[in-house]
């Protein structure tokens, strides 16, 4: 291929820029073009599209957010946005596109596939909640932010004998509450892949503070539900500590990227456009035991494909899963 573009779509991720300075800068090293797509699909369907040059990357590595901007375009989800996209690339003489998002925006890739254009997928989401890769770009960055913002929770909390539950992001999954909450030495770290029983989590705060701790803090994933509802169940179950609630939100999708993601998205990002090189499309990259690795985008399960269809409807053959024995981890260790 000679000419390729890149995008950013779905939620913003840190380290989304690292990615796309490092398509732009492979693709120029290996003698290709490379136009870069503002707002995603959104972007793509409305043709804004546009060349993008070395000088044009510098000094975005160390940048959060996404300087292609991002966007949430759900008439992408529909034939007739997929076929205008495409007419789009096609007027600007785009072979292969790299896409970077979350699970969202890999369908959006997968319908691509489907239609014969050539998409390289990049997981680009603090969510962790992609299949083909045991890490997406940004989650060490959020982790790491809501683990600082629980670490200051847990000053004024022990100082004043609290029970706090703090709100962090993921969707429908756990993984960033898992991961700052084991980092941050959380008490009870609640994920919708794992039930939990309200009296047990009661009768543990009680424990808790009987056994000379002097806070008690909850991370609680919000695909289980949100921090207000969760403290009328604890109340409702006879807690009677004193207990607030703190909700993260957007600041685990800001900031300047942490190493690992930034050396991550590096790596993908080139991995990508070596592959649009070869002339593969149909791909998502991801990162398994430490080396990059390739999944079919659109295939059967034995294939190891991300996606199949079954009567024009996306099946999702693997879906991520939470790394529980951290939650059991959690377990033996929190007391
Ligand atoms: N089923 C789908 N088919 C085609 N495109 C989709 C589909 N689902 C999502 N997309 C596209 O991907 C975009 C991002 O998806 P979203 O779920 O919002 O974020 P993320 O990619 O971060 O998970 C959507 O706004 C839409 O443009
Ligand atoms: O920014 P919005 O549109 O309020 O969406 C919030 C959602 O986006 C996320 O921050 C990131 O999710 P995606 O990467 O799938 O977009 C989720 O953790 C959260 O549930
Ligand atoms: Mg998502």
């Amino acid at each position: 291929m000679k000419r390729i573009a890149v995008l950013t779509s779905g939620g913003d991720a840190p380290g989304m820029n690292a990615a796309i300075r490092a398509v732009v800068r492979k693709a120029i090293y290996e003698g290709m073009e490379v136009f870069g797509i503002n707002y995603g699909y959104a972007g793509m369907v409305a043709g804004d599209i546009f060349p993008l040059a070395s000088r044009g990357v510098g000094g975005k590595i160390s940048q959060g957010g996404t300087f292609l901007y991002s966007a949430r375009f759900p008439e992408f989800a529909e034939l007739e946005g997929q076929l205008a996209g495409i007419e789009q690339l096609k007027k600007h003489g785009i072979e292969g596109v790299v896409v970077i998002g979350g699970d969202g925006s890999y369908h959006g890739a997968m319908r691509l596939t489907e239609h014969g254009f050539p998409a390289i997928g990049l997981p680009g989401t603090i969510d962790n909640d992609i299949v083909g890769t045991d890490y997406t770009i940004g989650f060490d960055t959020a982790v790491t932010t809501a683990l600082e913002a629980i670490d200051k929770i847990r000053d004024t909390s022990s100082s004043h004998k609290r029970t706090f539950i703090v709100e962090v992001m993921g969707r429908h999954a756990g993984d960033i509450a898992l991961w700052a909450g084991i980092g941050a030495g959380a008490d009870e770290i609640l994920i919708p892949e794992q039930d939990f029983d309200v009296n047990e989590l009661v009768a543990s705060i009680k424990n808790g503070y009987k056994n000379g701790k002097n806070h008690n803090i909850i991370v609680l994933a919000e695909g289980v539900m949100t921090g207000a509802e969760l403290a009328e169940k604890i109340k409702a179950a006879g807690d009677d500590s004193d207990l607030r609630v703190s909700t993260l939100g957007h600041i685990q999708r800001g900031g300047t990227p942490t190493a690992r993601d930034r050396v991550l998205a590096s790596w993908m990002g080139a991995r990508a456009v070596e592959l649009l090189k070869e002339g593969r499309g149909g791909l998502a990259v991801g990162i398994h035991n430490e080396k990059l690795v390739e999944s079919p985008i659109l295939g059967t399960a034995e294939e190891g494909a991300l996606f199949s269809l079954d009567n024009g409807k996306i099946v999702v053959n693997n879906p991520h899963k939470a790394n529980l024995d951290l939650y059991k981890l959690n377990k033996e260790i929190s007391s």
